[in-house]
């Protein structure tokens, strides 16, 4: 990592302690077909306002996780680039940092413990910043990648109380950061309710993602007290998208006086 780099838990801990609406864009790598197109086409990232750039997804079925993660480096600059690891094969030492996640809400051994097990000594060895993360996925009615390929059942967006006491459990753990995620492509976000719920029992920067495709449930997360917001599909679908919520966020901290 570069001196001019800021660790990540810095960033993280920056946003939540100043009151600072962050964004992170998630890059898919089974969706990057073309790297020469892709880079060409975020080749503006590097001098934006967008705070990280997340690599990853639930399934990886073209074998180019390390060569999507040499050429989001080529079009972040100084933002950093975090792992966000669907499994133990997503690994590249070129990236700065990797959501250490243990997906809390459900109840599958392999992605609470299996998966770590497996990739630690490799993060040790690869030295990327290990980010203590406890997951949990929040949706009902709908079956998402990430439900899928974890086989496991997430929160219902109806039971913010379900959701305040898997966090608790995980903050008791010593879990730094929490993420609530409705799935890649959600219908509904996570509701208002479910992110103040957690919100009300840790202090530690809250991460919010899935189905964030308008400008209005963008500000529903951040109102609710969503730290870092993360948004995939619906910049896939439309690049100008990106430009568009960072343009947003930015006014927002303006009006918030906080940057
Ligand atoms: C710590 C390490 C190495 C691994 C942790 C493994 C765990 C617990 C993973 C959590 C479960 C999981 C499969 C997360 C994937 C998260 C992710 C990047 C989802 C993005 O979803 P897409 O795969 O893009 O969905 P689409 O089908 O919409 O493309
Ligand atoms: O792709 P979207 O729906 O924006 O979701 C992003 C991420 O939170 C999914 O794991
Ligand atoms: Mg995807």
């Amino acid at each position: 990592m570069s001196q001019l780099k800021k660790k990540v838990s810095k960033i993280l801990k920056d946003l939540n302690s100043s009151g600072t609406k962050g964004l992170a864009w998630l890059v898919d790598p089974d969706k990057i077909i073309n790297p020469t197109l892709f880079k060409e086409k975020f080749d503006w990232v590097k001098d934006s306002y967008l705070d990280l750039i997340f690599v990853g997804g639930s399934t990886l079925s073209r074998d180019n996780f390390r060569e999507v993660v040499l050429s989001v480096k080529q079009i972040a600059g100084e933002i950093p680039v975090v792992i966000f690891p669907g499994s133990q094969m997503q690994l590249a030492e070129e990236a700065d940092a990797i959501l250490f996640l243990s997906l809390i809400s459900g109840r599958n051994p392999e992605y609470l413990i299996g998966q770590q097990v497996l990739a630690a000594p490799i993060i040790k060895k690869m030295k990327l910043e290990p980010l203590p993360t406890a997951y949990m996925l929040v949706n009902e009615g709908e079956i998402t990648s990430v439900q899928y390929v974890t086989q496991t059942i997430p929160l219902p967006n109806s039971k913010p109380n379900l959701a305040k006491a898997t966090a608790l459990a995980g903050h008791y753990l010593g879990m730094k950061y929490f993420y609530m995620d409705a799935g890649s492509g959600a219908k509904s976000p996570v509701s208002p309710a479910v992110i103040k719920a957690v919100k009300s029992v840790t202090k530690k920067p809250i991460i919010v993602g899935g189905g964030l495709d308008s400008l209005e449930k963008v500000r529903n997360a951040y109102e609710s007290g969503a730290d870092l917001l993360v948004i995939g599909n619906a910049i896939e679908k439309d690049p100008s998208f990106l430009a568009k919520v960072l343009d947003y966020k930015v006014l927002l901290n303006l009006s918030l006086n906080v940057n």
